[in-house]
Order: structure tokens, then C-alpha cells, then sequence
């Protein structure tokens, strides 16, 4: 099998700046393109997804440049945005797809988005259902479930909602549509999900009330252009958290990451497991806490993890399960179902990568059985397109007793560029 050999390593030091946070970057450049005047952005992410982003507002005529990871957005609002002459692509990004939904039900155009293979299977109407009932008119395959998806926007009513599932992409593409819509738009989800976009409109001048899972808007919200500083993405520092708690040696620091409440769950997860995991330098930039996170190797022990968490730390999963294989105990994860229309359908898929390297997980309908154990063995494992997993295998080779040959390696662009080149610096 052909891959990308990550070799054991049993000491390690050093600092590691992860990326921008995906979800800020994704909002931070969409929120730029509806707003009027100049929006900033710096440390922006350039991973796939995010590019993506910036594409897609190109193509509505919204103008930006880039410089390495600052962009400088300068827009007159969404009045000004053009019908896309081609589709719309978002790649691999469930964000940018379901968020441009929202943003653009308003629009008195029409646009087809489309995605990947495996965005292309996601599931959709759990956007355009509310968005058509705000009087968007939309068309796709199997109901209006599957890109490509084509929208003909037009004049929206303010509605209530009550979403199934704790998903920041369904709340926040209801609250953009619900900015261009008649009266008052309100999302109510049974746990909350992270609330980046109900923070930064609030920054770009948007009157968003909220009391815990219920959040509203009203039609006719301004924004206004905004200087955005990204911090470091806590599912980025994720794979570090692991690795830096379970290497036989050694400490990491991670600087700037972001710790907004709603994203922590790794944090409070590992520390319930035994980590000894430190923040320093905590303040808020740009409405977002964030912090130095120092990570020392810990004996870890098996945890469950169910209920309100799971939202908390969707996207740490693979990485969770990968130090649960390598924790004294059972770890039990429940009420996560969600991972089956992620990029891969990630119980199966880690469920099945993690056993191949040696491991003893069980598949369960919501989630996962881990038997903990003092080694993982190692062997092949393939991302199957899916950057967490690709990641999450780089992180189990480390912690494997023989190493690990990841296949198609580069899937982790999507979220974190330079993985590999982060990984050989704090490993020597
Ligand atoms: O809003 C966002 O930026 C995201 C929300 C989550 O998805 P869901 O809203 O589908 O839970 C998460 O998994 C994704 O990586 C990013
Ligand atoms: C699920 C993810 O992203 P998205 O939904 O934007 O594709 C992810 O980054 O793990």
C-alpha cells in the first residue's frame, strides 16, 4: 500500500502554533462579504475548506485580496452580490455550503452549489427544509437532500424553529436567512452548539439575542465591516492535546488557541481522563476567548462521554478514540450519531481503521466501545478522504509500537496545512 510512513516517537518538545480556526474563518469571510465597508481578517485559515469559502464569495462578485493569512474583504453588502455565471463549489466543506444557503435565500438570483463525493452525499434538507419554509425555493436530488443544490431565492418570512439536532451549520444558515427576512427568525436546538456566529455578528454590529439554546434575529440587521483576529483551532490543537499526553516524554506548548466554551469538550474530556493539560495566558480577542495550552505526558484512564458533550467536541472524536485505545478502561461514546454524515461516516470509519492498527473498538448505532490497552500495535490505515481521520492516524502512528503507512495523507489540507511538517518538528 502506498502512504505516508509516521514513525513511534518517545520524546518530544517544542511550541506548535496550530492553524486559524476553521469555523471563525469560514464566518469571518462570509460575514465580510455581507457587510458594508472593510472587513480584516488576520491568521486566517488556509485550508481547503476556507478557500472554498473565499471562492464561492469571489464568484458572487464579492471583492477580496489575500496575503498569506490576511485577507482584506470590500463589500457593499449582499445588495451587491451578482448571480453566479457557474456553480458554486464548496469541495469538502459542509460549512460552506450550508452556511451560503442561509445567506443566500434572500437573494433575488439564482444559484447552484455543488461539492465533492463525499459532500455531495450529506444530507441537506436539514437546511433547505427551513429555508424553503422561509419561502426560499430550492431543488436537488432525493428531495432537495443532495448537491448540487439550486436556490431561487426571493422574499422571506421570519419563522421559529426547532431544530433536531445540536448543529451550528443549521442554526447559523437559518439566522443569516432569517437577517433577510420579514420579522423575527428564532432557532431553538436541544444542546448548544458552537456559537461562533452569534458571537461575530454581534461584532459586525447584528443585534442577536440569545438565552442558552435559543437564539433570535430580525430581518433588515446590518453588518458592518470588522477587523477579525482568528485564533488557533482547538480541534487543530486536538491531535497535539493527545499526542502530548500520551509520548513516553516531553511537553508542548500550543499558544493562541481558541477556548470558547462551546468547543472545549476535548479539554474537559482529557482532563477527566487524567491529563494534565494547563491554559495560560487566557483573554478574549474579537468577542473569542482563547489561551496557551501546555500538554505533559499523564497516565490516562476510560471515560463516557455522552448528552451535551457530544456537540462540544463533534469534530475530536477520532482523536478521542485514539487516546481512549490507549487509556486504562473502558471508554463509552454515546449520543453521537451526527459522525455518520460527516465527511466519512466517522463511527464506521474509525471503528475499522483503529481495529486494523490493533486496537479493540466496538461499533455502536450512536457511537463507540473502546477497550483501553497498554499499546497500540500499528500498520496501515487509510483517511479515506476524511482530514480528522487522516490526522488521527498520523497521531496513532506516533503512539503505535510499529509506526503507521497513512493512506492519502494530504486529505489533512482540508483543515490544517502543514500537518506533516508540524508533526516532524516537535517529533526531532
Ligand atoms: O458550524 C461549523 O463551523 C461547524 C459545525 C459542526 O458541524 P454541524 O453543524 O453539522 O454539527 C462541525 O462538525 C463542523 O466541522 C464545523
Ligand atoms: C465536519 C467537518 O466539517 P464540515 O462539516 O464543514 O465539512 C469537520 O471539519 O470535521
Amino acid at each position: 500500500m502506498r502512504g505516508v510512513f509516521i514513525k513511534p516517537v518517545t520524546n518530544l518538545k517544542g511550541e506548535i502554533r496550530v492553524p486559524g480556526d476553521k469555523s471563525i474563518s469560514h464566518r469571518a469571510a462570509l460575514f465580510g462579504g455581507m457587510a458594508y465597508g472593510e472587513t480584516h481578517i488576520s491568521n486566517f485559515l488556509l485550508g481547503q475548506d476556507c478557500l472554498s469559502t473565499l471562492r464561492c464569495l469571489k464568484q458572487l462578485g464579492v471583492p477580496w485580496e489575500r496575503q498569506e493569512k490576511e485577507v482584506w474583504i470590500r463589500s457593499e453588502g449582499m445588495d451587491a452580490w451578482q448571480e453566479p455565471i457557474d456553480v458554486l463549489d464548496a469541495g469538502n466543506s459542509g460549512t460552506t455550503l450550508r452556511l451560503m444557503l442561509g445567506a443566500l435565500a434572500g437573494s433575488p438570483f439564482t444559484v447552484t452549489m455543488n461539492g465533492d463525493e463525499s459532500l455531495r452525499s450529506r444530507p441537506m434538507r436539514r437546511v433547505t427544509d427551513p429555508l424553503k419554509q422561509m419561502g426560499a425555493r430550492i431543488m436537488g436530488r432525493r428531495e432537495g437532500n443532495l448537491a448540487p443544490l439550486t436556490m431561487m431565492g426571493g422574499q422571506l418570512q421570519g419563522q421559529s424553529f426547532r431544530t433536531p439536532v445540536a448543529s451550528a451549520q443549521i442554526k447559523s444558515a437559518i439566522l443569516l436567512a432569517g437577517l433577510r427576512a420579514s420579522g423575527e427568525t428564532s432557532v431553538e436546538e436541544p444542546a448548544l452548539s458552537r456559537d461562533h456566529t452569534e458571537r461575530m455578528l454581534r461584532g459586525f454590529g447584528v443585534d442577536v439575542q440569545s438565552n442558552q439554546t435559543i437564539v433570535r434575529v430580525h430581518g433588515g440587521g446590518r453588518l458592518t465591516g470588522q477587523a477579525v483576529s482568528v485564533p488557533g483551532d482547538i480541534s487543530s490543537a486536538a491531535f497535539f492535546l493527545v499526542l502530548g499526553s500520551l509520548v513516553g516524554q516531553g511537553e508542548i506548548i500550543l499558544p493562541d488557541v481558541g477556548i470558547n466554551p462551546t468547543r472545549t469538550g476535548i479539554l474537559d474530556v482529557l482532563k477527566g481522563m487524567g491529563a494534565d493539560i494547563e491554559l495560560f495566558n487566557v483573554e478574549e480577542v474579537c468577542g473569542e476567548p482563547r489561551a496557551t495550552i501546555r500538554v505533559r505526558p499523564a497516565k490516562l484512564k476510560g471515560i463516557e462521554i455522552a448528552g451535551d458533550m457530544i456537540p462540544r467536541l463533534i469534530d475530536e472524536i477520532p482523536i478521542l478514540a485514539v487516546a481512549a485505545c490507549l487509556a486504562e478502561g473502558e471508554t463509552v461514546i454515546r449520543d453521537a450519531a451526527e459522525l455518520r454524515v460527516k465527511e466519512t461516516d466517522r463511527i464506521s470509519t474509525v471503528v475499522g481503521g483503529l481495529n486494523a492498527l490493533g486496537a479493540k473498538v466496538e461499533e455502536l448505532p450512536d457511537g463507540l466501545r473502546i477497550q483501553g490497552q497498554t499499546s497500540l500495535y500499528g500498520g496501515q490505515a487509510n483517511s479515506l478522504g476524511d482530514h480528522r481521520l487522516a490526522m488521527a492516524w498520523a497521531i496513532a502512528g506516533m503512539l503505535s509500537k510499529e509506526g503507521v503507512s497513512v493512506e492519502d495523507m494530504a486529505a489533512a489540507d482540508v483543515s490544517f496545512p502543514d500537518f506533516l511538517a508540524v508533526i516532524k518538528k516537535v517529533a526531532g
